[in-house]
């Protein structure tokens, strides 16, 4: 069944999003690791978000079929881990995981040695894993343009090689901090590692179980300073974000202090406010590619003209992002023009309509970045379960603010 969600024009906002969970991404990389540390250690502040959910469930899974419906770092994780700890599974997926390139992960880890069959079309999933018959390089030349998971699903296992690796990253790296949010993590359980430039090395080591403790998603913050950004009047309260953190996608507070928004600690939360905002913005989102969309519905709606890079990588994630911004946008007068392969401009709109009912094309971050307009007008989302993917009580957390 279809379903819609409907959500009340809502000018002042003030309250705090209790309910924003950690950061999955960091979430999935402890859950590895741990898995590899021989799962003893104990993991504070797990997400709710589901593809921490299912890494939780399929990371220990005995079955043979590894179902990571449309969870990107789950699906990349645990082909690397898998393989590399010599188990047989078959790893499937949505129609759109079908459609989300593996192949260079496939590779290295072929050449390093494992069996790996496409049971489908070549270079994309599903898979079929058939066992690890030992390490047979130790340096491996890596593409950096697809995909950082790529490079983080083969970083973690890496210390459990008897040969240690030895990564080389060959073209522009994209997502950087989500590298070097997996060296931190390694670190923490105990595993160093040297990643300068475009290297990456990887000695043999042994994790050491740790406590540890998820922070909250920057990720998911984004949607609350584009709530901010957007409204008349705003007091927005996040708990357990750090300004100092391990995401990358905490440049947010950079991005939005142009956009309008004042962020501050206060008791221990993060603290939105309202402020002045810039008449344009020039951004790279090489590596921060997530916040793609909550940027963009801001400029669009704020009347701010973009000039956008970085965006590339957006057509392989959910969905494509670039087609699907460019569909919703014009729904509020504001497009998404691509000028060449590397550079769009972002077309604000010059009044918006009453009311707008958006698609969400199964896109976590499609429902999140469009809801803040309904600080200024009246607005309808499609199917508004796919949060579930990163934020699940997001709708919950609009609750307290009036907006549901
Ligand atoms: O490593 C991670 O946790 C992620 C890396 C990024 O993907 P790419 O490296 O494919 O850009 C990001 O878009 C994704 O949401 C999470
Ligand atoms: C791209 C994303 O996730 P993943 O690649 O892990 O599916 C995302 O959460 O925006």
């Amino acid at each position: 069944m279809d379903t819609t969600i409907h959500l009340k024009r809502t000018n002042v906002l003030k309250g705090t999003a209790t309910l924003l969970p950690a950061s999955k991404s960091i979430n999935n990389r402890a859950l590895i690791i741990n898995a590899l540390a021989g799962s003893k250690s104990e993991i504070q502040n797990m997400s709710d978000a589901n593809d921490v959910q299912l890494m939780l469930r399929l990371v220990n899974s005995k079955d043979e079929t590894i179902d990571v419906e449309d969870a990107g770092t789950t699906m990349r994780f645990l082909t690397a881990y898998f393989s590399i700890t010599n188990q047989h599974k078959v790893l499937t997926g949505t129609s759109r995981m079908k459609e989300r390139p593996i192949g260079i992960l496939v590779n290295a880890l072929r050449s390093l040695g494992a069996t790996i069959d496409y049971i489908e079309k070549d270079g994309y999933p599903p898979l079929k894993l058939s066992g690890f018959a030992g390490q047979k390089t130790d340096t491996i030349k890596i593409r950096g343009d697809v995909s950082s998971q790529f490079i983080s699903a083969l970083m973690m296992v890496a210390p459990i090689l008897p040969k240690g690796l030895t990564l080389e990253l060959e073209g522009k790296i994209g997502s950087r901090p989500y590298i070097e949010m997996t060296a931190s993590i390694m670190k923490h359980f105990g595993v160093s590692s040297d990643f300068k430039d475009n290297k990456v090395i990887v000695a043999p080591q042994k994790y050491i179980p740790a406590p540890f403790t998820v922070e909250s998603d920057w990720s998911g913050a984004s949607y609350w300073f584009a709530f901010a950004a957007l409204a008349e009047k705003a007091e927005i309260y996040l708990p357990k974000l750090y300004l100092e953190s391990l995401q990358g996608d905490s440049v947010i507070v950079k991005i939005m202090e142009q956009l309008g928004v004042q962020a501050s600690m206060e008791n221990s939360l993060l603290k939105l406010t309202k402020k002045e905002s810039v008449k344009e913005l020039h951004w790279d989102f090489t590596h921060c590619p997530d916040l793609g969309q909550t940027v963009a519905v801001v400029c669009a709606a704020k009347g701010i003209k973009g000039y956008f890079t970085g965006l590339e990588s957006l057509r392989i994630k959910e969905t494509d992002r670039i087609a699907a911004l460019q569909n919703e946008l014009q729904k509020i007068g504001g497009n998404l023009v691509e000028v060449d392969a590397a550079h769009w401009t972002l077309i604000p709109s010059s009044s918006l309509p009453d009311k707008a009912f958006f698609n969400t094309y199964k896109d976590h971050r499609m429902a999140m970045a469009f809801a803040p307009l309904a600080t200024l007008m009246n607005v309808e989302i499609e199917k508004p379960e796919v949060v579930r993917k990163s934020y699940p009580n997001f709708w919950n957390d609009l609750k307290e603010f009036g907006l549901v």
